[in-house]
């Protein structure tokens, strides 16, 4: 395996966070040991994995280089997980590449040029690709050929160069960001939707045993609600449970001791950590649920605009906790549940309060 890019893919917002969804520096290194190896190994996303069980075997049958796939999804859920599979699966060698380490098309040349027939190249984070490098990777998907530019200038030529046939994955996170054409040139694309329960507490028995630790039906059970649909987040939060077995009891994983654990480390029943139910609890407390601006809620948690914008706000909106609205953030009647609230003006009907739930 060939790594272009070294530097880690990592959003420095979520930086320390046990319950963020990029990759730290403890996640790089244990995440090699834990990811499944063949498709089968592969938990859940069904849909995806019998698709493009299908794909591959196809392009196997044929004794043919497996069409290009796109793989999108939110951080931490498999796509590079998924595209060594593919590249297992064809018995093919991988080669790893990132957009942002593209910077000139002539880093894209040099790559392209140097594959091997039937080689996976795979491309992350394939949405932040210089304009240059993306154009000439257009013409390598379809044709399988660049033109490599020789000079400067008027007197500039274009040298076309074949290539041989390869597998191109992309992986983004942000499919809406890629140009259509580029879209279109895959031939597969396989979006990666959050995991069930159930399916985390597969990922987490299976990393345990991995990791040799002992674990209840129960204690993953625990772990996988709090996990927030991301087998990343999973893996993670089974060794920080781990280490809180190992030190305050005899090593096995137990539900009380699942949850004890994420207790010392603020991770609550729903996945939430400090950051979330501190925006929560600010909006709730402060604001009587809503709505109120960004700006405001922001500095009533001591937080920058963004970090509430970007870390807290997407996991709150998707469990249905807070909604984001023309006239400003609002608390859902979950979010005071969740907390263990009671609202302040409940809509009894006919009292003429105010709506605050936008509902
Ligand atoms: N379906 C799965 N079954 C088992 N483990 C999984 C599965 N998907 C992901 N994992 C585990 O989760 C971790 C993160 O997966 P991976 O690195 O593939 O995510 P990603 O989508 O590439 O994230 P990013 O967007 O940050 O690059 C890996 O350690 C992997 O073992
Ligand atoms: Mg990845």
């Amino acid at each position: 395996m060939n790594w272009d890019d070294t530097s880690p893919v990592t959003d420095d917002t979520q930086a320390g966070r046990l319950v963020g969804a990029a990759a730290d520096g403890e996640d790089q290194a244990v995440e090699a040991a834990l990811r499944p190896k063949s498709l089968d190994e592969f938990v859940g996303q069904e849909r995806v994995r019998e698709q493009l069980d299908l794909v591959l075997k196809a392009a196997r049958q044929r004794g043919a280089t497996a069409d290009h796939v796109l793989l999108s999804g939110a951080p931490g859920l498999g796509k590079t997980t998924l595209s060594m599979i593919i590249a297992a699966e064809m018995g093919a060698p991988i080669r790893i590449t990132s957009g942002p380490a593209i910077q000139h098309a002539g880093d894209l040349a040099a790559i392209l040029s140097s594959l091997q027939e039937g080689e996976v190249l795979f491309l992350d984070e394939i949405h932040r690709m210089s304009r240059p490098a993306e154009e000439m990777l257009y013409m390598a998907m379809e044709d399988f050929r660049v033109d490599v530019i020789v000079g400067k200038g008027p007197g500039a030529t274009a040298i076309p160069l074949e290539l041989p046939p390869f597998t191109l994955v992309g992986a983004t996170t942000r499919a809406g960001l890629l140009p259509p054409p580029l879209r279109d040139r895959f031939g597969f694309t396989a979006h990666m939707e959050f995991y069930e329960p159930v399916e985390l507490e597969r990922v987490i028995h299976r990393s345990a045993s991995l990791l040799d630790v002992e674990i209840e039906t129960d204690g993953a059970a625990e772990i996988a609600g709090r996990s927030r649909g991301t087998p990343r987040i999973a893996n993670r939060l089974l060794r920080r449970v781990r280490d809180y077995a190992q030190v305050k009891a005899d090593g096995v994983i137990t539900r009380d001791i699942a949850a004890a654990a994420l207790a010392v480390y603020e991770v609550d029943a729903r996945g939430l950590d400090r950051l979330d139910r501190a925006v929560l609890q600010a909006l709730l407390k402060l604001f009587a649920g809503g709505p109120v601006g960004l700006s405001t809620l922001a500095v009533a948690v001591g937080e920058e605009r963004e970090t509430v914008e970007e870390v807290a706000e997407p996991f709150l909106v998707r469990e249905g906790l807070l909604a984001r609205t023309p006239r400003g953030r609002v608390a859902t009647p979950a979010a005071w549940a969740h907390l263990g609230l009671t609202p302040p003006h409940q809509a009894t009907g006919g009292n003429g309060q105010q709506d605050l739930f936008g509902a």
